[in-house]
C-alpha cells in the first residue's frame, strides 16, 4: 500500500540511500537543508518533490524544526523517515513531542508497503529486538543507512521544488564556536589484531604498559566505552560495541573488561577471543577462547616481556 513518505538527512550520501530504498515502495518527497546540491541529489535518488527549506551556514539545522512542523501540518506526509544522525535524531526528537507522538528509533528493519509501518530496533543494548506497528496519522522513524533495501541503480524522481519560508522559532540555537574534535588514524573495524582496555586499568597512564603489548602482538588498541566516552582516555572511535565500532579481527585480547554484553555485541565475529581478567567469574571468562585469571598488572608486561622476545 502506497503512502505518502518523506525523508530527511543532512548527510547527502544518507538522504540518497533512505530515499532510494523509500522509492521503492511509492511516492517520497525529501526535506532538505543546506547546499543546493541536495536537490538534485534528492531528484537522482528518486525524489518527486524537494522541499527546499534553505541554507545552514548561518542556522542550526535543529532551527528549521517549527519549518518542517508548519510543512508537515499543511501537506500532511504519513511517514517521516530520518537518517541516524545526530541532527536526524535532534529534529524527529522535536517533532515527535510537536506532535504528541513517539519515534520509532535506529530501526534495523522497516517495511513501508502494510498499511501500518513496522519496524525492528534493537534494544538492551542489542541483547533482544524489539518489533513495533505504528499507528496514527504520522509515523516517524530514525534508521540506518542500508536499511531499506534499494536498486541497483537509482530511479529518478520528477524533483519537483518547493521553496520553503522559514518559520522563525520561538528560541533557536546559535552556533559560538567550532572544535575539531580529536579523533583517531586507526581503522580497528579493519584491524586483524586487537588489545583492548576496559576499566581493569586504574590509570590512564597504564595505557602505555598495555600498549607495549599490543605493539609486540602487532595489534591496534581499543578499548570498552567507558574508557573512552567517561574517562576519555582514547578516542571515541576506539571503543568496541553497540554503540562503538563492530570488529571481526582474527584476534581479540581484552584486558581488564568485564564482558557486558554491549560491548560483547562488537566483537561477536572476531575469531579467537582472549581475555585477562582477575575475575574468574567476570562474564568474559565464561565467553572466550583463553581465559586467564590474575592481575593484569602481572600478566601484561610478563606477556610483553615474553612476546617480545
Ligand atoms: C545503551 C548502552 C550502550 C552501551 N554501549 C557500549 C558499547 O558499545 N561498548 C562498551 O564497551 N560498553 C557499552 N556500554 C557500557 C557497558 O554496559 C559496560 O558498562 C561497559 O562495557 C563496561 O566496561 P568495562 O568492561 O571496561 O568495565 P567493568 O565492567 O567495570 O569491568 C572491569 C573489569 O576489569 C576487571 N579488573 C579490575 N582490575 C583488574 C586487574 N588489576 N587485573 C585484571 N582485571 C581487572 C574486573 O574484574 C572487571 O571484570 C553501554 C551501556 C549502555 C547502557
Amino acid at each position: 500500500m502506497a503512502k505518502k513518505v518523506w525523508v530527511f538527512s543532512d548527510k547527502p550520501a544518507f538522504m540518497q540511500d533512505i530515499t532510494a530504498g523509500a522509492k521503492e515502495c511509492g511516492e517520497v518527497s525529501v526535506i532538505a537543508v543546506g547546499s543546493r546540491d541536495l536537490i538534485t541529489a534528492a531528484a537522482q535518488a528518486g525524489a518527486d518533490t524537494v522541499y527546499y527549506l534553505g541554507d545552514t551556514s548561518e542556522r542550526m539545522a535543529e532551527s528549521y524544526t517549527d519549518t518542517i512542523a508548519k510543512l508537515v501540518e499543511d501537506e500532511k506526509p504519513e511517514v517521516l523517515l530520518f537518517g541516524a544522525t545526530l541532527t536526524g535524531r535532534a529534529i524527529a526528537g522535536r517533532l515527535a513531542a510537536r506532535f504528541e507522538t513517539s519515534v520509532l528509533a535506529d530501526a534495523k528493519e522497516l517495511d513501508l508497503t502494510s498499511e501500518v509501518t513496522n519496524g525492528v530496533s534493537m534494544v538492551y543494548g542489542g541483547g533482544a529486538n524489539l518489533k513495533q506497528s505504528v499507528k496514527g496519522d504520522l509515523t516517524l522513524v530514525i534508521l540506518g543507512f542500508g536499511v531499506l533495501e534499494k536498486p541497483e541503480e537509482m530511479k529518478a524522481g520528477a524533483g519537483n521544488v518547493v521553496e520553503v519560508p522559514y518559520v522563525e522559532p520561538a528560541w533557536s540555537i546559535t552556533l559560538s564556536d567550532e572544535q575539531k574534535r580529536e579523533s583517531a588514524s586507526v581503522n580497528l573495524a579493519a584491524a586483524k589484531k586487537i588489545v583492548s582496555i576496559g576499566l581493569g586499568i586504574a590509570n590512564k597512564e597504564d595505557i602505555s604498559m598495555v600498549k607495549e603489548l599490543a605493539d609486540a602482538l602487532d595489534a591496534e588498541l581499543g578499548c570498552s566505552r567507558p574508557i573512552a566516552e567517561g574517562l576519555e582516555w582514547l578516542p571515541k572511535e576506539c571503543y568496541i560495541g553497540i554503540s562503538g565500532v563492530f570488529v571481526k579481527s582474527d584476534l581479540y585480547l581484552a584486558v581488564g573488561v568485564s564482558g557486558q554484553v554491549q560491548h560483547m555485541v562488537g566483537l561477536k565475529d572476531a575469531k579467537i577471543l582472549a581475555a585477562i581478567n582477575k575475575d574468574a567469574n567476570a562474564p568474559i571468562m565464561r565467553q572466550c577462547d583463553y581465559g586467564i585469571v590474575g592481575d593484569l598488572y602481572e600478566i601484561v608486561p610478563a606477556l610483553a616481556k615474553k612476546l617480545s622476545k
